[in-house]
């Protein structure tokens, strides 16, 4: 099973500060480290932010979770694909016709750039959604887990590469979608206690056991007191045995 470095979200207020993060993560040479940039960095600083950390030589998920009518998701794939980013996403609610729309202007844009073809994930229920809040306020009626594990199913169909969902619904995504078909679990904490505004949480350990490809990281290394520091026992926590 294909394993990814931790994907760190930069969700950091000004310039300076992701630079900094770049720097530090950068350094680490004996590793490749992926830098998350999102809709809080990109809208403030526009496409230059993803030219700073590809200038570093750090690879880039540009996460701005498209959502709109196909032709619109489209040509905003297209303006995208041209950056250089290795992962983007979308969301599976926008369903399979604008999803296959995603990933047709996602390619013709890197293609044209002459960029690598990025990976297009969607985001399948955000992570800060809980079987309270699908029930009561999005009135779906099945469990969370067969939500989670329709949208795989519909975005492995639509030829996306894979979905971002919480590390605890990988082994029924598993039973849906083929081997190649890649799990990118944001909601990682080392304490469990603290979840902030996250509901389906795991430890970057247990995330490995349950089988994610990748854990998405942001305030736990962001906010810590040293970041490379809190970086490296999440990577070491997450990649296990294969160090
Ligand atoms: O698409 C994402 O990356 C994402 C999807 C999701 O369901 N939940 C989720 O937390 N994320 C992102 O993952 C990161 C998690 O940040 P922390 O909660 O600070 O670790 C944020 O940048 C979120 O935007």
């Amino acid at each position: 099973m294909q394993r990814f470095e931790p994907m760190v979200a930069v969700d950091v207020e000004t310039k300076q500060e992701a630079l900094r993060l770049f720097d530090k993560l950068s350094s680490d040479t004996d590793h490749q480290p992926i830098v998350k940039i999102g809709m809080e960095l990109y809208y403030a600083f526009g496409p230059g932010i993803v030219r700073e950390a590809k200038g570093r030589g750090l690879t880039v998920f540009l996460d701005l979770k498209l959502y709109d009518i196909p032709n619109t998701v489209e040509r905003t794939m297209r303006v995208l694909g041209a950056l250089g980013a290795s992962f983007v996403t979308t969301h599976a609610a926008g369903g399979t016709e604008m999803m296959k729309a995603a990933k047709r202007g996602l390619l013709a844009g890197a293609a044209a750039a002459g960029r690598r073809q990025p990976k297009l994930l969607a985001v399948t229920k955000l992570t800060s959604i809980d079987e309270q809040i699908l029930h009561d306020e999005q009135k779906v009626a099945g469990t969370l887990i067969e939500a989670v594990q329709n949208a795989a199913h519909l975005t492995e169909a639509a030829g996306l590469d894979g979905v971002i969902c919480s590390a605890q619904e990988v082994e029924a995504i598993r039973q849906v979608t083929g081997p190649d078909f890649l799990c990118v679990t944001p909601g990682i904490r080392l304490n469990l206690d603290n979840k902030d505004d996250q509901k389906r949480v795991v430890t970057p350990a247990q995330a490995r056991e349950l089988g994610s490809n990748a854990i998405v990281v942001g305030r736990p290394i962001t906010l810590a007191k040293d970041p490379m520091k809190a970086y490296n026992e999440i990577r070491q926590d997450f990649m296990g045995e294969q160090d």
